[in-house]
């Protein structure tokens, strides 16, 4: 391992699937990392993080940094946010603890405007930004993660003391040079709100398919009924970007589409939470959006139609 002397310090807010692998990735390529965690705290002090990546092989990080209270966590200068959305809001006093008082906060969620219930909780002082994560990662058990594929983040600014277009991309830069230096690809995205409608597309279709039908990426790309489910939707998402003055590029839908044929068979994180009777990301992944393009005057029916379904899913799943 690298030393991490000049290095920025890192705090990992909401130490999971995404938390715990970006986390070992950063700690392994020599950045001082420390890890904010609940239910696994003790696990994780005791034994560490391990990630079981079928691209990195097997990542030990032991011992990790790991504190139950960010009172206890140094200053960092990085905040990457690793916990799911709807525990964005009371997560801003942590955040808050952990950062230095110029400290960057990079939210590694999917869905929209997920961005917006911290920053009216957070300083001003503080540069909030956004990641996409293009990876297929879960939790196997106390601090134990399994990869099974992918892994890069783009990252885009949300708001803060960045005044101009050039000082906000400097900071992006500065974010993705993060996890390029653990080898890990980045994109700094010039337009925020753009990337998320752009990972919408996947995510509308194979979360909510995948909880409502109770099947995995391969089946649901093997059924002549659940792939037409799935281009209807990825349409939808491309149609209610366009009406909100947000363009995906020609042809992305198609790619993501074959992208998940060639990817090995996975479950996403929302049939995780199902799985475990947490609460869903149905207000980042689908309200929102479906809010936006009704506010741009464009109703989306069938991903309506998915949203209703699933809120009477997750409302009956305690
Ligand atoms: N998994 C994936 O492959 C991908 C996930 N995403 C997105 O990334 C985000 C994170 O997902 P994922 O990593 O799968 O989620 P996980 O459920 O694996 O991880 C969330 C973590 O946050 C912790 N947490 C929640 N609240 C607190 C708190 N108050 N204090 C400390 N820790 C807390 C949880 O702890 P506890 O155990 O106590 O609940 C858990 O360890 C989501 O928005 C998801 O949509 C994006 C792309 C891919
Ligand atoms: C689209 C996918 C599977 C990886 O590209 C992902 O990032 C997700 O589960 O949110």
């Amino acid at each position: 391992m690298m030393g991490a002397v000049n290095k920025p310090v890192v705090g990992i807010i909401g130490t999971g699937a995404i938390g715990g692998f970006y986390g070992v990735m950063l700690a392994r390529a020599g950045f001082d990392v420390h890890f904010l965690l609940r239910s696994e705290f003790s696990a994780v002090a005791e034994r560490g993080l391990q990630i079981n990546s079928a691209v990195h092989g097997p990542l030990t990080l032991h011992p990790a940094q790991a504190y139950s209270s960010a009172e206890d966590m140094p200053k960092c200068d990085w905040l990457l946010v690793g916990a799911k959305t709807t525990s964005n809001a009371g997560l801003a006093p942590s955040i808050i603890q952990a950062a230095k008082p110029d400290a960057k906060v990079l939210v590694l969620q999917n869905g929209l405007d997920v961005e917006d219930s911290l920053r009216e909780l957070l300083p001003e002082s503080l540069h909030l930004l956004g990641g996409l994560c293009l990876i297929c990662v879960h939790r196997e058990g106390p601090g134990l993660v399994t990869h099974q594929a992918l892994g890069a983040v783009n990252v885009g600014y949300h708001s803060g003391p960045a005044v101009d277009d050039g000082a906000r991309m400097a900071i992006v830069e500065e974010g993705s040079g993060l996890f390029r230096a653990a080898g890990i690809d980045s994109q700094a995205m010039p337009n925020l709100q753009q990337a998320r409608w752009q990972k919408l597309v996947w995510n509308i279709p194979y979360n909510g398919l995948s909880v409502l039908l109770g099947a995995s990426t391969t089946p649901l790309m093997a059924d002549a009924d659940s792939r037409a489910l799935i281009q209807a939707l990825m349409a939808e998402v491309v149609q209610g970007a366009k009406a909100c003055g947000q363009e995906i590029p020609p042809g992305y839908a198609d790619y993501l589409f074959m992208m998940t044929e060639k990817m090995p068979d996975y479950w996403p994180s929302m049939y995780h939470d199902f799985l475990h009777k947490r609460p869903l990301e149905l207000e980042a992944i689908y309200a929102r959006p479906l809010a936006a393009a009704k506010a741009a005057g464009c109703e989306l029916p069938r991903i309506e139609a998915l949203y209703r379904n699933l809120r009477f899913i997750d409302r009956r799943n305690v």
